[in-house]
């Protein structure tokens, strides 16, 4: 057997360092998850961009003297992370500040994403993860399915919590994003007279083109027990039903998030009812 020479000890070396990185990179997010769960972005956020100190925070978020340590050591990862900032100057008690990033996760501001980060670390979501390997070897249509015993949607209408976890993730995700393309792309709308949002889960996105172009008429399709508990604000009309069997007419189907869920088969049945739903247009149109 040959001796490894020096330069493919080195690349041996290099690679255990990535194959850690690999292995350990569930840190990262279950740190942040922990760091939200602890309140630590809305206390920062509440001292309005001053810096609080390691010890301070601990206070603030009631951790025990012989947890103060531990915290110091989740800062380290986070701030490593670029999730917070440390602005001490070297050799002084470390000082944190939000950055961009744990600014979205400041809970009660209305753009923040935390019920995203909460659905998708939640131990129901992380379970499939765990079989994917042997998914491939089975019938199974999903890892989801392999894990659960049957489809997430399905699972979202049994379970009422994990119902509003979903939705709660989706409409957070949708609000950002929503503000973004009425500010930035109000040309896509042009002529557009009515609209469905197709899964478009609680409305959040059709309720802001509602509000930013009153003249459009929006409605949002998506499964009945999704939709059932919606405060109905009457900007946009609710729909429950089935996208592979029917998508209300509107001149302009809007399908955000959607197709990644399925097979490329099904995507062709959703896209079949899509097109069925849009009048023919008239002669000289756009
Ligand atoms: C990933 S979420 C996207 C939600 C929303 N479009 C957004 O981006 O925030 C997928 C949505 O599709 C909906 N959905 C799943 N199956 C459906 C079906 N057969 N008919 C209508 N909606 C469905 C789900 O309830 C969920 O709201």
């Amino acid at each position: 057997m040959a001796h490894p020479t020096a330069d493919n000890t080195e690349e041996e070396l290099q690679a255990q360092v990535l194959v850690w990185n690999h292995i350990f990179q569930f840190i990262s997010s279950m740190s942040l998850k922990s760091a939200v769960e602890l309140g630590i972005p809305d206390v920062l956020h509440r001292n309005e961009g001053r810096p609080i100190s390691l010890s301070r925070l601990a206070s603030l978020i009631s951790i025990p003297p012989n947890r103060t340590d531990y915290l110091r050591r989740l800062m380290r990862m986070l701030v490593f992370t670029g999730c917070f900032a440390n602005v001490s100057k070297e050799g002084e008690e470390e000082e944190y500040v939000l950055t961009p990033v744990s600014r979205l996760l400041v809970k009660d501001k209305d753009t923040g994403v935390s019920p995203f980060l909460f659905f998708q670390m939640d131990p129901d979501m992380q379970s499939p993860w765990q079989s994917l390997g042997k998914w491939f070897h089975s019938d199974e249509p999903t890892p989801f399915a392999m894990a659960h015993g049957v489809e997430i949607f399905e699972m979202g209408r049994r379970s009422e919590s994990l119902n509003r976890m979903i939705n709660q993730a989706m409409a957070c995700d949708s609000r950002l994003r929503a503000k973004a393309l009425v500010e930035q792309h109000r040309d896509a709308f042009v002529g557009v007279k009515s609209l469905i949002d197709v899964g478009g889960g609680t409305g959040s996105l059709a309720a802001t083109i509602a509000v930013a172009f009153p003249s459009i008429k929006c409605a949002v399709l998506d499964l009945p027990h999704v939709v059932a508990d919606v405060p109905k604000s009457g900007v946009v009309e609710f729909v429950g039903g089935d996208m592979f069997e029917h998508v209300p007419p509107a001149d302009t189907v809007l399908l955000k998030m959607i197709l990644h869920d399925w097979s490329d088969e099904n995507c062709v049945k959703i896209l079949k009812q899509c097109k069925k739903a849009i009048p023919p247009r008239e002669k000289g149109g756009r």
